[in-house]
């Protein structure tokens, strides 16, 4: 499959930043090699991710127009750019494209293709002729519990929130687990997502037809939960490890190194929930509340609320005067890879999202988490039980939101220098981030995942 040139291998992921940044992340560790790549994106997205792109001469873009779907406003290209509820019709959308992308991968002739959400692309394949790998960037806890064959519903029967609750039989881990009020969050999971198909059926049926499954892990975090689902499969299932930039970080921006370097070593509280959370107005409002009552210095990047066109709009009343001079709330992107390594960064409160999880561990800082998804979830189960590496911000009882109350003691206890909890999350975290940033831990994975590439 390789030729002397290695593998020409063609990407087309998801069309959401928290999808298509670490398959270019991945792609950069495969050109290292030598590999090519011949990456599949939305028009938008091309200049986003452009600057990630670590190797042009062996990676190259292929931009793809997403047309439109009723329902979808005009120019939707990424989940950045809809609700939570609307991404049902992007899926469509992507569906839609199913011809284009054949046209396309005919002409590239690519040896493998990597895919997650486009359930369609092993069809191509034999057509074609290529390998499939359906490459998962979300935790092998939330595939294992949720999107593995033995989930499966008895046809024509609604599956109650009790049922989600009880993880399915085999699967192996007994803190990794969703409270009853959080279980109803996975009821997503049998409806639609892209027309006349349910979001379990896409992703066990990508999984299914593959020829192998792969996730962005590695089995000193997950390794069990990775075996229950190759068992389940009945297939390979190789890791590819964090897949995170090494030492190229980007030089972070003059006006937030400048106002960074104002405050003392490990001091700051920076916050950020990825690429598609977006708050009501009073939960937007109780969070930055929470901020204000700990009397720590912080720097929040958030969308604006619902209903709002900026944060500004959003803050609470007089919330802006009590708090200059020692803390930000901005409505845009940063660069949250640099920020984390800003010296003066101390804590880091985020949804863990998958990619902001491995960047929380590969940082110093103090994690401590706000999951909004259900993958958040156990994503942050991972770290706050299992690891004990993070802190979970308590929730008022079944309530979907927390108080700004809690937010504070969470910081707290992470921050103070004579907390208990703090204590043992900071050294429980120091373990892991010197086996996962030991300078030989990301490239061994990529090693052996080429070396899995190869005996496809
Ligand atoms: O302001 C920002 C916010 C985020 N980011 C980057 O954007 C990425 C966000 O990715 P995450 O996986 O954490 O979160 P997202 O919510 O965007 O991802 C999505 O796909 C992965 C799933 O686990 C998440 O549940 C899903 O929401 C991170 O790499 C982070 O560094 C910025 O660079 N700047
Ligand atoms: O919320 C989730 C809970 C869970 O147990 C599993 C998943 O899995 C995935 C997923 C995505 C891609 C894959 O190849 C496999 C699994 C989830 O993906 C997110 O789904 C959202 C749709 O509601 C989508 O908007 C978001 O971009 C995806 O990251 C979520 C869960």
């Amino acid at each position: 499959m390789a030729d002397e040139n290695g593998f020409h291998i063609a990407m087309f992921p998801w069309f959401a930043t928290g999808h298509m940044t670490p398959f270019l992340h991945l792609s950069n560790k495969l050109a290292e090699k030598g590999h090519r790549i011949s990456f599949l994106l939305p028009n938008k997205a091309k200049h986003q991710l452009e600057h990630l792109n670590l190797h042009p001469s062996l990676i190259t873009f292929y931009t793809l127009t997403v047309p439109h779907v009723e329902g979808l406003p005009p120019g939707t290209e990424t989940a950045s750019d809809v609700p939570i509820f609307l991404t049902s019709l992007l899926a469509t959308a992507m569906d839609n494209m199913r011809d284009r992308v054949r046209d396309l991968l005919q002409k590239l002739k690519p040896s493998i293709v990597f895919y997650d959400m486009a359930h369609w692309i092993p069809e191509l394949a034999s057509e074609i002729g290529f390998k499939t790998v359906n490459y998962n960037v979300v935790s092998a806890a939330s595939i294992a519990i949720a999107l593995v064959p033995s989930r499966k519903p008895v046809e024509d029967r609604t599956i109650t929130g009790a049922e989600l609750m009880e993880p399915p039989p085999g699967y192996p881990s007994s803190t990794v687990l969703l409270r009853r009020h959080e279980a109803q969050g996975l009821s997503f999971i049998f409806l639609e997502f892209g027309k006349d198909i349910a979001f379990y059926d896409r992703i066990t049926i990508a999984m299914k037809r593959s020829h192998a499954i792969s996730i962005r892990t590695c089995r000193e975090l997950e390794g069990s939960l990775c075996d229950y689902i190759a068992r389940e499969y009945h297939k390979p299932v190789f890791l590819t490890g964090p897949v995170l930039p090494e030492s190229e970080k980007e030089d972070l921006q003059e006006k937030w190194a400048n106002w960074l370097k104002g405050f003392e070593p490990g001091t700051v509280v920076f916050c950020a929930f990825g690429s598609q959370v977006v708050l009501e107005k009073q939960q937007f409002q109780e969070l930055v509340l929470g901020f204000e009552l700990t009397g720590l210095p912080f720097l929040i990047a958030l969308k604006p609320p619902f209903g709002t066109t900026s944060v500004e709009e959003a803050l609470p009343e007089g919330f802006e005067g009590r708090i200059r001079g020692r803390g930000i709330v901005y409505g845009g992107w940063v660069q949250q890879p640099a920020i984390l390594s800003h010296p003066s960064v101390g804590c880091f409160v985020n949804h863990c999202g998958f990619g902001s999880m491995w960047e929380s561990l590969m940082s110093d800082c103090q994690i401590v988490l706000v999951p909004h998804l259900a993958d958040q979830i156990l994503n942050t189960r991972l770290l706050a039980e299992e690891l004990k590496v993070a802190v979970e911000v308590e929730r008022d009882n079944k309530s979907t939101w927390f108080s700004r109350e809690s937010l504070c003691r969470a910081i707290k206890s992470a921050m103070d220098r004579d907390s208990e909890v703090g204590g043992l999350i900071r050294e429980n975290h120091a373990k892991w981030k010197e086996v996962l940033a030991s300078p030989t831990f990301m490239g061994g994975c990529i090693e052996k995942f080429i070396q899995d590439l190869q005996e496809l």
